[in-house]
């Protein structure tokens, strides 16, 4: 048997897409584009590749992205201050910080100076807490959102299925487990320090891994039939030298033989995080405006 590849691609394009028009009804109804400010501090490579793929996603999408690079011996009160100006500014609906921070920087404080509002990466504790009571205000964070929608196009309802999360960050495996949660699963956080993984994890319906260590799930840590959402972005070594590839944090090619459906790194779960900031901005255009956001957006 071999599983169903998911086409994170495919499916990123298709909500860009919709973004993409109800960025356009925004405009028309509001004589204004949508705006997302991405802020960058420092120069790390990595951290460049997706500041651009955010923004060129955005233009494809008719919004308008605002970009602030700044460098990397900013002081953390310099950054707390264009917080401030752009959460002043009428015309940014969304605001994006990108991660990582230099290390004399605290994230968390940075974080909780934005707008809950404009915080379309649903970072703020305001937009944590909004989710875990189940606040429809609550901005989501893009990459659990995007995991989701995946699952829900491959499952539909996944209510009683056991989900296990293989992480517990505040901005993947915690979010990821809450909005499972909601759908009515069974919801096991797993962790650095959970015991027996491998069976655990042979215990799941839904397998989502977030933790950041190449190729870790093997495929006898998978249910036949299971759903596997593999969140890792892992870059290693390539079979040639000097030359990287990308894995993710499950073994592809052993898990798919045992899963039903399964995403592939790359094409899977990044391409969703980047569909689903362009949603939650235009989301929060819509909602700053006092707008409903679009029906089935
Ligand atoms: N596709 C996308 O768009 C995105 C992908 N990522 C990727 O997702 C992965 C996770 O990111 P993030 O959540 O930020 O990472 P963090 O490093 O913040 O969290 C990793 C989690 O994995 C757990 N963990 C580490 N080692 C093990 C182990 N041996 N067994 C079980 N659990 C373990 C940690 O446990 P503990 O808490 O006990 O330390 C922690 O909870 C990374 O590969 C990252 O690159 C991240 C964001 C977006
Ligand atoms: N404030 C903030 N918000 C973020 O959402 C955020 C962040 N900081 N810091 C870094 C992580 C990581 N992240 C990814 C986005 C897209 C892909 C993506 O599109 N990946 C492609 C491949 C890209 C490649 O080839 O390198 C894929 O998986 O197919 C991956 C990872 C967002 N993050």
């Amino acid at each position: 048997m071999s599983a169903r590849r998911i086409d994170g691609k495919a499916a990123a394009a298709e909500v860009r897409a919709s973004a993409g028009r109800a960025a356009a009804f925004f405009r028309a109804t509001t004589g204004r584009a949508v705006g997302l400010a991405t802020v960058l501090v420092g120069e790390d490579p990595a951290s460049e590749v997706y500041i651009r793929s955010k923004r060129a996603a955005c233009s494809e999408a008719a919004m308008e992205s605002l970009h602030h690079a700044l460098p990397a011996e900013t002081s953390e009160a310099d950054l707390l201050a264009l917080v401030a100006r752009l959460n002043a500014d009428p015309a940014v609906d969304g605001i994006l910080v990108q991660l990582p921070l230099p290390p004399h920087m605290d994230a968390a404080r940075v974080i909780d100076a934005i707008d809950p509002d404009k915080d379309v990466d649903g970072f703020h504790v305001v937009n944590a807490g909004r989710l875990a009571v189940g606040d429809p205000a609550a901005l989501v964070p893009c990459t659990p959102l995007g995991c989701l929608h995946l699952l829900k196009a491959e499952l539909g309802d996944l209510s009683g299925k056991h989900a296990v999360v293989i992480g517990r960050s505040n901005i993947v495996g915690k979010p990821m487990a809450m909005l499972l949660l909601a759908e009515s699963c069974t919801v096991t956080i797993a962790h650095s320090r959970t015991r027996d993984l491998p069976a655990l994890a042979r215990e799941a319906d839904i397998l989502v891994a977030a933790v950041g260590r190449p190729e870790m799930v093997r495929g006898d840590w998978v249910k036949p039939g299971a759903t596997v959402i593999d969140v890792g972005i892992n870059r290693v070594a390539g079979a040639e030298p000097g030359k990287t590839r990308l894995v993710g944090d499950v073994a592809y090619a052993e898990a798919e033989r045992q899963a039903g459906a399964i995403t592939p790194v790359p094409g899977g779960v990044g391409p969703m995080t980047i569909a689903m900031l362009l949603r939650n901005t235009v989301v929060a255009a819509h909602r700053r405006q006092g707008l409903a956001p679009p029906e089935g957006l």
